[in-house]
């Protein structure tokens, strides 16, 4: 295909970042000579691994929400990555100033803040062990090599698996656990409050839920943290519905759950949600907000089992220096208790057959 230039340079002009058609300013250093910057006058970078459905529109979110000064999408695809970096940069003329680049190599990556996961596609595979290697797999080419040339990065791991291949990330990147976050379940809850707010008749973002524990069908939804302006939505709804019970809840938590799949049936993947998730994640993390997300972290003594190392979604407080906590203390039924112990050993079995 016919490329056609994405810079003036490209088309004979010499390299000239405004140094004529501005006079210099005597104590500012040149554009472009980022490596003399003081670190109060860094620039942020983000770089998305994998510019398809979920990688694209995590990248335009965090554009459009003014995370970052640089973007850095890779994507083994050299042709839709270079027209998903033109595209960016044609919807970026109507934003405040971000550098958007792309490439085709892992290697090429330099000094990210934060790098994002969201290789590799999602494909059929006969076992789920058959897919965790094959994800594996790429996982051993691509996470090594972000964390050659960004040693300081937080990584986020947003494929799925998301809790198996946070931890094969941990592993691999040799980072320490607080550097590496699977995005895990903070979006599950999104369809939970979505439901709520139109029942109760108010805005999603005043619906407060956490679901924790494995992302996907395991999830546990945490119900008494389900509230509205304060107020507790489990006891309102087990007074105004005459047949509450915990199968209600069961029924309530499986359609949320479901939710995902649902779109995946409609539309083929799931994307602007996520973009969403992932980019809160990064707002918290990148302006360190100490928000708490409930996302895939080293579980490891913070859940009720004798397993170690497993990634699991918790309540953490994230900010700049990555996971800066984890919740102490979580309100789960007996069966729930059980269900994030069964989820954190089979977690587990699989972790070690990867042998990392
Ligand atoms: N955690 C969550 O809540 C959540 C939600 C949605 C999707 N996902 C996961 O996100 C992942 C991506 O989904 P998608 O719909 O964007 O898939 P996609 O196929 O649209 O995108 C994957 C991209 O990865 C690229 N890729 C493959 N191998 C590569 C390599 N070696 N180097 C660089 N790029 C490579 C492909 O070219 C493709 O563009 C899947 O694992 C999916 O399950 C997770």
């Amino acid at each position: 295909m016919k490329k056609e230039a994405s810079s003036l340079s490209e088309l004979g002009f010499d390299a000239d970042t405004g140094a004529g058609f501005f006079r210099q300013v005597p104590s500012c250093g040149r554009d472009g000579e980022l490596t003399t910057l003081r670190r109060t006058e860094r620039l942020t970078k983000v770089s998305v691994i994998g510019a398809g459905n979920v990688g694209m529109a995590i990248a335009q979110t965090i554009l459009t929400q003014g995370l970052t000064d640089e973007i850095a999408l890779v994507d083994a695809e050299a042709d839709r990555v270079r027209g998903e970096m033109l595209d960016l940069q044609h919807a970026a003329a109507f934003l405040p100033r971000v550098r958007i680049a792309a490439g085709t190599d892992v290697l090429g990556l330099r000094a990210s803040d934060l790098a994002i996961i969201t290789v590799p596609r999602e494909r059929p595979a006969a076992s789920r062990m058959g897919q965790l290697r094959r994800n594996v797999a790429l996982l051993r080419e691509v996470v090594p090599a972000v964390a050659k040339g960004s040693p300081e990065s937080l990584l986020v791991v947003v494929s799925n698996p998301v809790d198996v291949l946070a931890y094969a990330a941990w592993k691999l990147s040799g980072f320490p656990s607080s550097r590496v976050i699977g995005s895990g379940t903070d979006l599950d809850p999104a369809r939970l409050r979505c439901l709520l707010a139109e029942h109760l008749g108010v805005g999603a973002q005043d619906v407060q839920a956490y679901m924790v524990g494995e992302h996907g069908d395991g999830a546990l939804a945490l119900w008494s943290s389900v509230r509205v302006g304060g107020m507790p939505v489990l006891s309102y709804l087990q007074k105004t519905h005459s047949s509450f019970d915990a199968e209600a809840l069961e029924g309530i938590r499986r359609a949320v759950v479901g939710g995902a799949r649902e779109v995946i049936g409609l539309k083929g993947y799931t994307s602007w949600a996520i973009g969403y998730s992932v980019a809160g994640l990064a707002r918290s993390l990148l302006r360190d907000q100490r928000r708490v997300h409930s996302v895939s972290v080293l579980a490891k003594g913070f859940v009720p089992s004798d397993v170690h190392e497993v990634f699991l979604s918790l309540p953490a407080r994230l900010g700049r220096r990555g996971v800066l906590g984890v919740a102490a203390e979580l309100e789960l039924t007996g069966d729930e208790e059980m269900t994030l112990r069964r989820s954190a050993e089979t977690l587990w079995g699989y972790c070690q057959e990867l042998e990392l």
